[in-house]
């Protein structure tokens, strides 16, 4: 991990990006990882830490970009897992063998530097992008399109001899912080994992056009982990709270990505981080409000200006990511609502 210790809530330009490439650039040292009984592993701090305080900068192990029409879209991101930025029109280094327009780098150097990476994906987008996405769907293809860029990054963590299984301290990085994700077959819907496997059995089988050599059984437990993991990044931040007047929505996606250590960060509908991808991709969680020691770091999986009843955010929450809110806010409001009913109920003995 680089050396350079900040605290700001703009930290894009003063990191120093150094050192292995599958790490985050910053863990706070106050910042741990426990395990709640029904939430699983959650972060927690270790001391008191002030609004404004950077707690995480991690970066994508895999990442896609989600625009329509690319080819005319400024929101475009390079390539290049070092470099993520957006790539300009006007300015693109496009793929020789123009394996979908979705794929573009901002120069020739970026697309130098990431051709180990797009090698292993540029036969595969070739063959089924349009197929998967005319056939199946646009979210379709973005999930596989994720796996198939996981499995690169893996292959590329592989190829530079990095440790596989690796952990540093107590974090997990790399290939084994993916593999540490939690998400199952057990998770989704069995409709959804019917399709998940008819997909994977389709597209995603060990060939020489996707050299993964991972079991079709393991490539589905990826999906199901990816779908309980993944990103969208917005152009804004997301989880500020309460609301500002007039409330601010984060803004259109523009990529969803996958990070091994950020993944750790449970949903709370009164969350005391805001997060935000920087100009490069990295995940940046920011303290939004004084954490006190011990208390839980949460953020909000969605646009809190979306879903704001208890209602709404909990059955959100359900449809989307598949579990029951059990935040402060949702726990609360519970109880007052049942009071409230319960006050509201007719006295037997005045029937
Ligand atoms: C992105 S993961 C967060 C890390 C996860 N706790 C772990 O053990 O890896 C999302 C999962 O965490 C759990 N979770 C997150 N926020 C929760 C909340 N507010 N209430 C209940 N479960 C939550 C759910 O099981 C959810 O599917």
């Amino acid at each position: 991990m680089s050396q350079v210790v900040y605290i700001t809530t703009e930290p894009s330009n003063r990191i120093l990006v150094e050192g292995n490439q599958t790490e985050p650039d910053w863990i706070h040292p106050q910042l741990i990882e426990s395990t709640d009984a029904i939430k699983g592993r959650q972060f927690r701090v270790s001391s008191p830490i002030p609004k404004g305080t950077c707690l995480l900068v991690d970066r994508p192990y895999a990442i896609i970009p989600v625009v329509d029409e690319p080819a005319q879209n400024d929101n475009l991101i390079c390539s290049n897992p070092a470099c993520n930025r957006r790539a300009p029109r006007h300015a693109r280094t496009l793929c020789p063998n123009a394996c979908t327009a979705d794929v573009t780098w901002c120069n020739s150097t970026c697309r130098e530097a990431d051709s180990l990476r797009h090698g292993f994906e540029c036969a595969w987008l070739k063959r089924y992008a349009g197929t998967i996405r005319s056939k199946w769907s646009e979210y379709d293809f973005g999930m596989l399109w994720v796996i198939v860029r996981l499995l690169a990054a893996r292959h590329c963590q592989l190829h530079e001899r990095t440790v596989v299984g690796e952990s540093m301290g107590n974090w997990k990085h790399g290939w084994s912080g993916i593999e540490s994700l939690c998400g199952s077959e057990d998770t989704w819907p069995h409709d959804s994992v019917r399709s998940w496997s008819a997909l994977v059995k389709k597209y995603l089988r060990s060939s020489p056009a996707l050299p993964h050599e991972t079991s079709a059984d393991r490539v589905l437990h990826l999906i199901c982990q990816e779908e309980a993991n993944s990103f969208g990044l917005y152009p804004r931040e997301t989880g500020h709270y309460p609301l500002p007047s007039p409330p601010v929505d984060r803004g259109e996606q523009f990529a969803a990505a996958v990070y091994p250590t950020a993944a750790i960060a449970n949903h709370s509908c009164l969350p005391n981080i805001i997060h935000k991808a920087d100009d490069k991709g990295r995940m940046v969680f920011t303290a939004s409000r004084d954490i006190f020691p011990g208390e839980e770091c949460c953020i909000s999986y969605f646009d809190l200006t979306q879903y704001t009843d208890l209602a709404s955010r909990r059955e959100h929450l359900r449809k989307s990511f598949r579990f029951m809110c059990q935040c402060e806010r949702c726990v609360s409001e519970e109880s007052t609502e049942e009071s409230t009913e319960w006050f509201a109920m007719p006295m037997m003995d005045m029937l």
